[in-house]
């Protein structure tokens, strides 16, 4: 059964406005973060962003065919602040990566890629009754970014959910884990980031998302990415060869930026 988008030639990002018009506007994310373009703004400075996350977090772990998902039951979850007018919830985090340790973020800075890029879904409760619902407006959700480069395998979160993916190779398996998760833990030791409007760098590309990228990466081991790409695009009852099938690659290469407003906080 032939993907209706994926990552390959020949349903790749290039082939994605064919079937989404949307993936074809002019407030596509992601975007190369040209650093001499970013100017800084007071009221980021004044009103710092600010996450609250319980450090007991139950959830599902998902795998959706381009990835895998953390499903958060975003209840106690809080994000705002910074280019932020509205409280938002956080819904899910996933991950963006590549075949090689050259490639795989979604963003990248001044033209440099780093090897993985965390995303932390959030979106605007104060406004909106629903995450799908606030998906289809122009300030519905808000999209943490981290960068990650290769290092050393020294963020215990990550290492918990890596731990978990052995048990969701094929699309559609899930785990509900049995042990917490403290999401703020993926997120690096310095708030200084850049912000612009975006979209979903899915399909369907819906431009919804207030994105803040933080400057900081946070480091990941070869052996942890390994484990990311030993996931299956396909069904468990999808007869293919062993080797065909693995999630090496799912991340869309940038957009123009165009006349979009990228701000920075922090040096
Ligand atoms: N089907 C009706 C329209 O639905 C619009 C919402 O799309 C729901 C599925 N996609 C997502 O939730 C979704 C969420 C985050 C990102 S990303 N990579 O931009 O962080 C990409 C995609
Ligand atoms: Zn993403």
């Amino acid at each position: 059964m032939s993907l209706d988008w994926g990552y390959t030639d020949d349903n790749g990002p290039s082939t994605w406005a064919e079937k989404y018009p949307l993936a074809a506007g002019a407030r596509q994310s992601p975007v190369d973060i040209d650093t001499s373009k970013a100017t800084s703004d007071n009221s980021l400075v004044d009103r710092e962003i600010d996450w609250s996350y319980p450090s007991n977090c139950s959830y599902r772990i998902v795998n959706t065919g381009y990835g895998w998902r953390v499903d958060t039951y975003g209840d106690d979850t809080a994000l705002s602040g910074g280019p932020l007018s509205e409280v938002y919830k956080l819904e899910q985090f996933h991950c963006h990566w590549g075949a090689t340790n050259d490639e795989g973020s979604e963003h990248t800075v001044d033209g440099k890629s780093y090897a993985a890029e965390l995303h932390l879904v959030h979106w605007n409760s104060e406004k909106y009754s629903s995450f799908k619902e606030a998906a289809s407006q122009p300030d519905g959700l808000a999209v943490l970014g981290v960068f990650m480069e290769i290092g050393n395998a020294d963020n215990a979160e990550l290492e918990k959910i890596i731990s978990l993916i052995p048990k969701i190779i094929h699309k559609g398996q899930d785990s509900q884990a049995s042990f917490d998760l403290d999401f703020g833990s993926l997120l690096p030791e310095s708030k200084h980031y850049w912000t612009y409007l975006g979209s979903l760098t899915t399909p369907p590309c819906n431009e919804c998302v207030i994105w803040t990228v933080f400057k900081e990466p946070i480091t990941i081991s070869e052996r942890q990415l390994e484990v990311f790409r030993s996931l299956k695009s396909v069904g468990e009852e999808d007869a293919i060869e062993p080797e065909e099938g693995k999630l090496v690659k799912n991340y869309r290469p940038p957009l123009p930026l165009g006349n979009r407003v990228l701000r920075e906080c922090g040096p």
